[in-house]
């Protein structure tokens, strides 16, 4: 750890936290990704994923494992940008411009550029039969210029008949994943990311979280919101958006 020096924090999640750190000697940046616990099976999955997937164009790029005040650290490449971030903050999206087009927060053409990218990413991990199971726009990251890198494999496994049902963070969730009443399910397939993706599209389009506990909703199961949100009499997308006039 000493070849790396912490420049800042740049994300927390459940599992550890994320700094940006230089290499001492080049002045190359870095994300470290520090664990909070010892050696899991998250940290082992997460490990191993990557490593095989390593090369991928699209998926970030680990280069080192080592310890870092006694915790298991990651050293990946650093990628600047989250999806979430360029879809309800705008950025990086300078490029992305479209001139005469009608005003909207995303350029369609970025829609089709990042979709085609993560659906690139997860079909080379379904193809190995490895599952994401929490693909969210904060774990899809883009690069300076704007290419897609799919992190967080903290969750993913080897797809078998049953699986834990306690896996994407619920916005992005299957609706195979739990039934009516709110009950978890344990046999789902990789096509619970394919979901995630369609979500991930819809919220891209339309500007918003697409699947939410509304302010005036009283607390309801996210099946029935889901189910609402579907069957509700807007169209999810507008059609004319992706046609044109
Ligand atoms: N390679 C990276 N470059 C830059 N920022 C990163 C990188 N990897 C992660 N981050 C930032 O850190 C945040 C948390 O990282 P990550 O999702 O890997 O941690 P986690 O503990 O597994 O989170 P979660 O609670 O979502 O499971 C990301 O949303 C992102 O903002």
């Amino acid at each position: 750890m000493e070849k790396y020096l912490k420049v800042s924090v740049v994300g927390q999640g459940t599992y550890g936290i994320v700094y940006k750190v230089k290499c001492r000697s080049t002045g190359k940046e870095f994300a470290l990704k520090r664990y909070n616990y010892g050696v899991e099976d998250s940290t082992v999955r997460e490990l191993s994923c990557l490593a095989a997937l390593k090369g991928h164009p699209y998926v970030v790029s680990v280069h080192d494992c080592f310890f870092d005040e006694g915790k298991v650290a990651m050293l990946l490449s650093y990628v600047p940008y989250t999806l979430s971030g360029i879809i309800h903050k705008g950025h990086g999206l300078k490029s992305y411009h479209e001139p005469g087009r009608v005003e909207r927060s995303i350029p369609l053409s970025f829609v089709a550029h990042f979709s085609r990218q993560v659906a690139h990413a997860l079909s080379c991990m379904h193809e190995m039969n490895i599952v994401h199971r929490d693909l969210t726009p904060f774990n899809v990251l883009l690069t300076e210029d704007l290419t897609v890198k799919v992190a967080d494999m903290g969750l993913s496994r080897q797809c078998s008949k049953w699986m834990s049902p306690t896996v994407v963070t619920e916005a992005y969730r299957a609706p195979e994943l739990f039934d009516e009443c709110g009950k978890y399910r344990l046999e789902y397939t990789c096509a619970i990311d394919m979901w995630s993706l369609g979500v991930m599209i819809a919220e891209a389009m339309e500007g918003e979280v697409i699947f939410r506990q509304r302010l005036d909703h009283r607390e309801k199961s996210m099946y029935r919101i889901i189910a609402e949100t579907l069957g509700s009499q807007r169209p999810l997308l507008r059609i004319d958006c992706i046609l044109g006039p």
